[in-house]
């Protein structure tokens, strides 16, 4: 499959899931004004109806690329996941057919970090029970449950982003922070990173989870896990609905195993607002459930629209893969008095060979040529003479292997 380059107003892009208008915005600035704007997901039939004319497109997490959908994106050229979450891309899928993936990986951590913060702060004071019981009337004006976070042990499961920068801002309400974390990590603060889950489970009054959704993850948390936990501690969870067993927690709720919970993400949200929520969790006074709005601020969105909305526009104005997350990554220099083809192929041996014979035999010149792989794709930028950019394409589109090919003037 190849493409030739379109003029900016031919190309198509699909928002979905209302992305920030800075999105719109930074797209029109670049020259792309083909923009559909949908506030909600779509559906997987309605969305491989829609996709199938599209060259790019844009998602929260609400909208599934699966293989079905992407396999009907015949033009699709890259996918924007304005958020941090990628794990709702089949992102093997979308390499095998030559789009990449690109998102937001911190314009929304510091939200999700504040966010916490403040459900840490609640919880240990027992607010969510007092405040459920005063909105029914009932006064309920006690310290029983209710303590300070000086001095209480916040455990972080994933120090990454959001987990080291909640980590700091704990530590200055004078909380002790350790955390556990698959990778060794450079520490802040006075944090101290344990050896294994259990270690930390045992140790913390706050537990709060801050990993990928991974097939590690799926279920991190259970019954097993919580048992282990304080008597009366407290679990968060911001980070995918697989990691934490609901029902293993209501149970520990139920017989108040932890003293309270914060829940943003579920393992199976509502696709729109309008869509009932439900959840065992419901019945809870004393856990906080939001409705993944973990990273849903003002200046978290606006970020995350200019961020990505930039990723897709250097990827389709000058080819550069950079932060892409199922790519490998080439950056490149402007474009100046020349053309570029942008080749993606299998990774399989004398691939390259097939395309420098090619252009040798034809005469064309070899300006500049950028080559990244990964163990299954390789993608390789060829800045030629734009009198020979056409014959160029049409042999990089006939070299076995190739995956996708397009052009840039
Ligand atoms: N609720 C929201 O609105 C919201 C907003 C942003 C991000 N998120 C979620 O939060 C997650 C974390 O975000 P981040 O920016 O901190 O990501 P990050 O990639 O910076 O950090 C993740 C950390 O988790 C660690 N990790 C991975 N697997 C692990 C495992 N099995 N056990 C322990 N540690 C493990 C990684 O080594 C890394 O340090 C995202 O993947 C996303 O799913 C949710
Ligand atoms: O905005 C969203 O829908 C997802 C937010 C968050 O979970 C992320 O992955 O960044």
């Amino acid at each position: 499959m190849s493409k030739v380059s379109l003029s900016k107003d031919k190309i198509k892009i699909l928002l979905l899931e209302g992305v920030h208008q800075s999105a719109v915005e930074t797209l029109k600035r670049n020259g792309y004004s083909n923009i559909e704007y949908l506030k909600t997901s779509l559906p997987e039939s309605e969305l491989i109806e829609r996709i199938k004319h599209v060259h790019f497109v844009g998602i929260r997490s609400r909208t599934h690329l699966s293989e079905a959908v992407l396999n009907a994106a015949e033009k699709l050229v890259a996918v924007g996941c304005f958020c941090i979450g990628t794990n709702q891309v089949n992102l093997e899928a979308a390499k095998r057919l030559g789009i990449a993936v690109f998102n937001a990986p911190f314009s929304n951590t510091r939200s999700v970090a504040e966010l916490v913060l403040g459900e840490i702060l609640l919880l240990l004071r027992g607010i969510p029970k007092r405040n459920a019981m005063a909105h029914r009337g009932q006064w309920f004006k006690s310290a029983i449950g209710s303590f300070e976070a000086r001095g209480k042990t916040l455990g972080i499961i994933g120090y990454g982003h959001i987990g080291t920068q909640l980590g700091i801002m704990a530590e200055n309400i004078g909380m002790k922070v350790e955390f556990y974390d698959i990778e060794d990590k450079l520490t802040l603060g006075n944090a101290q990173q344990v050896q294994n889950l259990t270690q930390l489970l045992q140790r913390a009054d706050v537990i709060s989870l801050h990993v990928p959704e991974t097939p590690q993850t799926k279920n991190l948390i259970g019954m097993a896990e919580i048992e282990v936990m304080k008597q009366g501690a407290i679990l968060i969870n911001a980070s995918r609905g697989t990691v934490v067993d609901i029902d293993a927690l209501a149970e520990a709720l139920q017989h108040e195993k932890l003293a309270g919970a914060a829940i943003d993400v579920f393992p199976v949200e509502p696709k729109s607002n309008d869509e009932e929520f439900t959840s065992p969790l419901r019945e809870f006074d004393n856990v906080i459930l939001t409705p993944h709005v973990g990273g849903s601020t003002q200046e978290a969105q606006e970020n995350i629209g200019i961020e990505v909305a930039g990723k897709l526009t250097k990827y389709s104005d000058n080819g550069s893969t950079v932060t892409a997350v199922n790519f490998p990554e080439v950056s490149l220099p402007e474009l100046s008095n020349r053309s570029r083809l942008l080749h993606v192929h299998e990774n399989r041996p004398g691939v390259l060979t097939q395309i420098n014979q090619a252009f040798a035999q034809h005469g064309i010149n070899i300006a500049a040529q950028y080559l990244q792989t990964d163990d299954c794709i390789g993608y390789v930028v060829i800045d030629v003479d734009s009198d020979h950019s056409e014959v160029a394409l049409k042999e990089l589109s006939a070299v076995e292997g190739t995956i996708r090919a397009r052009i840039l003037h």
